[in-house]
């Protein structure tokens, strides 16, 4: 029997990254109107190689986790991730838990040289940077604590509105977890077996960020090793990355299936990595 309120409003769901640059004040005191570019975002060989060390080159559903701990840059990465995967025709959702869309947009921004607070944006490359990064098939939900009912759902509607390349969840363990679950642990693993079975069944690679916890004080191990039992108790995850930084030296150690690190650097003022010096 139908409602007596009449049926449930549509999800606002993920928004399309143009929308969200066109609210950006800073591009607005540029003058920077925001349009779409019918030139492609150029892709750098080496976030290519990032996006196919994420997926292992697979674009069939998966579960991919990225942790790390907290600043080591795990958004970052999964943004050049992310900005690689939203530059063909299908979409990427962006679920972003622990910050607003329009500060997933600056990021963005910043990883294309344009920091949002430099006059950078007046020159007038600027313009044509801005209108590349709207052309991206780039989708971001900030709606805060998503269940991952709500996640699968609005993910749905993408798919069916012209397909889904990859979903990143930014992070997992800000998303509404079940609460008769004993334990937080127990309601993650919960969710994470949920994410795995979305993946499969929409057959899109989802990548979930989460966070180790830091070094305690008087603890000698630094930092928590790539223990697996540790990361992925019970090995719902297909692939799990680990990121490591130190100051501007990092390396993403893929942990599973085990394959060789990659060694990088990171661009505190691009806020993305970048080769690692002497690595083509
Ligand atoms: N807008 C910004 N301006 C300056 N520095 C930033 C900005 N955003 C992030 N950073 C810095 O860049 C580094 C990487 O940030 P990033 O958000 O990618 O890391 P993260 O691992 O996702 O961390 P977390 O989610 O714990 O903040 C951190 O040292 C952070 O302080």
């Amino acid at each position: 029997m139908p409602s007596p309120l009449g049926p449930p409003p549509p999800s606002r769901g993920p928004v399309p990254i143009a929308t969200i640059l066109s609210t950006l004040p800073a591009l607005e005191r540029a003058g920077i109107m925001v349009q779409a570019s019918r030139q492609p975002v150029s892709r750098s060989p080496f976030d290519e190689s990032l996006l196919a060390a994420a997926t292992g080159d697979r674009t069939q559903g998966q579960l991919i986790l990225l942790t790390g701990q907290p600043g080591t840059g795990r958004t970052s990465l999964a943004l050049q991730i992310a900005t690689v995967a939203a530059s063909r025709d299908r979409a990427v959702a962006w679920f972003a838990h622990d910050r607003r869309a329009d500060q997933v947009a600056a990021h963005l921004l910043a990883q294309a040289g344009l920091p949002t607070n430099s006059s950078m944006l007046s020159r007038p490359a600027a313009r044509a940077t801005v209108e590349r990064l709207a052309a991206l098939t780039l989708r971001i939900d900030d709606q805060p604590e998503p269940a991952v009912d709500a996640v699968r759902q609005r993910c749905a509607e993408v798919a069916d509105g012209g397909g889904l390349a990859l979903v990143v969840i930014d992070y997992v363990q800000l998303m509404k977890l079940d609460r008769r679950a004993p334990s937080f642990e127990a309601a993650l693993q919960l969710a994470k077996q949920d994410l795995r079975a979305m993946s499969r069944a929409l057959d899109v690679p989802v990548l979930i960020i989460g966070s180790q916890r830091r070094q305690q004080p008087g603890e000698t191990q630094s930092p928590p090793g790539p223990d697996l039992q540790r990361l992925d108790p019970h090995s719902v995850c297909d692939r799990v990355l680990v990121l490591q930084r130190t100051g501007e030296a990092g390396r993403l150690l893929i942990v599973r299936p085990a394959e060789p690190a990659i060694p990088m650097r990171f661009d505190p003022v691009g806020l993305r990595f970048e080769p690692a010096a002497g690595v083509a």
